[in-house]
């Protein structure tokens, strides 16, 4: 039986919302706890996180009050551990396979999302790089997707490691948030979905049915943050 989880995350933050998507998938009981990331509690990282970013898990200890987090329990911390700890926790929820060999692609998929897909899309999104690259990483990551479903087959760690990134280039792409010239944020996503991307827009299209997806994603937050905090980036 898993202990008490805590978890510090922030809606507009694709990392903790990896986290969040996990434990809905698992039916973890948890409680949750928003950091403001502009104005962050002085106690969260002495006390829960040194690096001082959203997510992070306090496990097991005594029952506090989440913002007086106790000593005994351990601070966890990276969107990606903390997928997989909640799959060592919940074995059943089917984030990680116990197949070696999709254990493997699982983690062969995140691996292409990390170094490649996430990279380009910060370029484009927050420095104005050329699309070019973006469409390179996103060609890359549909070349590893099967025909029909989710990125190994069934839901996993995979699908969760790429979600909140394609949720929030849709946000900023649709509403033309970002240093791209602007007009363009709206062919780009339709360029990404459909065409050669077809598969691609399939796949995000099932990503964000998913019930763990849609329950940890609050598209109205994420807009009115994301044009708050990156509104003014074609002008500077
Ligand atoms: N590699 C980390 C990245 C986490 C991260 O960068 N989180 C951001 C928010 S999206 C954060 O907390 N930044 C600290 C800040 O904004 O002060 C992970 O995967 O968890």
């Amino acid at each position: 039986m898993p202990e008490r989880i805590t978890l510090y995350t922030a809606k507009i933050c694709p990392f903790a919302q990896r986290a969040e998507i996990a434990l809905a998938e698992a039916k973890a009981e948890f409680t949750p706890f928003q950091i403001d990331l502009s104005n962050k509690p002085e106690w969260y990282a002495p006390k829960v996180n040194p690096a001082s970013k959203v997510p992070a898990i306090a496990y097991g200890g005594p029952e506090v009050p989440p913002d007086q987090p106790s000593p005994e329990s351990v601070k966890l911390a990276e969107s990606l551990v903390l997928v997989e700890f909640v799959a060592d926790l919940f074995p059943n929820s089917g984030i990680l396979s116990s197949d070696p060999v999709t254990r493997a692609q699982t983690r062969f998929f995140i691996e292409g999302v990390s170094s490649k897909l996430i990279p380009a899309w910060y370029a484009y999104f927050l420095r104005g790089a050329s699309v070019d690259d973006l469409y390179t990483a996103a060609e890359y990551v549909q070349s590893l997707l099967p025909a029909e479903g989710f990125a190994v087959g069934k839901f996993s760690a995979a699908d969760i490691a790429i979600a909140p990134f394609l949720a929030r280039a849709r946000v900023s792409l649709v509403n033309e948030i970002g240093k791209y010239p602007e007009g363009d944020g709206k062919k780009v996503w339709a360029a990404l979905t459909s065409g050669k991307f077809a598969r691609l827009g399939k796949y995000a299209e099932d990503l964000f049915a998913r019930e763990s997806f849609s329950s940890t994603f609050d598209e109205d937050y994420v807009t009115k943050a994301f044009s708050a905090r990156f509104a003014d980036l074609r002008s500077k």
